[in-house]
């Protein structure tokens, strides 16, 4: 299936999301709300746990016709038949994912606040690049900090979708998208709301108010 990339992506939490109810309750709630991709990211080596709530998610997001990514792991992304997968620069090389995923796959790479890195994967085959942090992130207080001006510049030399990440919320998201971004990554902003459907609305707004 082609997905359109562009919107509001989802990115689970453990913390957040202490069970696999509780978050198919709060993925299925930012679906509605207009959540346009998903990832699957817990960072725990409970394999059990990670294919139980992958495919679980996974399910969810083929009733929705959404396109489900699968973090660090591209193994357990082909295992459970998800759309795709989002690498770090150490979580395996594009090629190899390519190769266990198949050609209509969906690969994201972590650019943090590098060109070069975007440029890198662009060549290798990526299908969208992500740079962050751009805010502070309650999620991940040490991420590299990014700026504004290189989603202007990754626009014009990068010709791939672009996502941003790293603390964004309804309240700065228009300042992102504006600067280029074509898909804004949330967890904590999202899913930590008490209103997750009014949430992801609030963002999906911000983006049909362009498209
Ligand atoms: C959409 C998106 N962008 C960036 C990341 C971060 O990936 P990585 O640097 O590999 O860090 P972890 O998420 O694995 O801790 C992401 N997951 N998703
Ligand atoms: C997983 C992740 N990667 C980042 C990066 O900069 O590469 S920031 C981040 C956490 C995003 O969560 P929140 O929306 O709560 O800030
Ligand atoms: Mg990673």
């Amino acid at each position: 299936m082609q997905y359109q990339l562009q919107g509001l992506y989802g990115i689970t939490d453990a913390e957040l999301m202490p069970s696999t109810e509780v978050m198919l309750k709060k993925v299925e709630q930012s679906i509605k709300g207009g959540a346009k991709i998903i990832q699957y990211r817990d960072k725990s080596s409970d394999l059990q746990k990670r294919v139980e709530q992958a495919s679980a998610v996974n399910h969810l997001c083929q009733n929705h016709k959404i396109p489900l990514l699968i973090n660090d792991d591209a193994g357990l992304a082909a295992g459970i038949g998800a759309a795709g997968v989002h690498l770090g620069q150490s979580d395996g090389a594009i090629p190899e994912a390519r190769e266990m995923l198949g050609e209509q796959a969906i690969i994201g790479v972590t650019c943090h606040d590098s060109l070069a890195f975007a440029l890198q994967a662009a060549a290798e085959g990526a299908d969208y690049i992500a740079f962050g942090a751009f805010f502070p992130s309650k999620t991940k207080p040490n991420a590299t900090p990014a700026p504004l001006e290189l989603l202007m510049q990754a626009k014009h030399e990068v010709n791939l979708p672009i996502v941003a990440i790293g603390g964004i919320s309804v309240d700065n998201a228009a300042q992102i998208i504006d600067a280029g971004a074509d898909m804004v990554a949330v967890i904590h902003a999202l899913y930590a709301q008490n209103n997750i459907k009014a949430t992801a609305q609030q963002f999906h707004q911000q983006f049909s108010n362009r498209i």
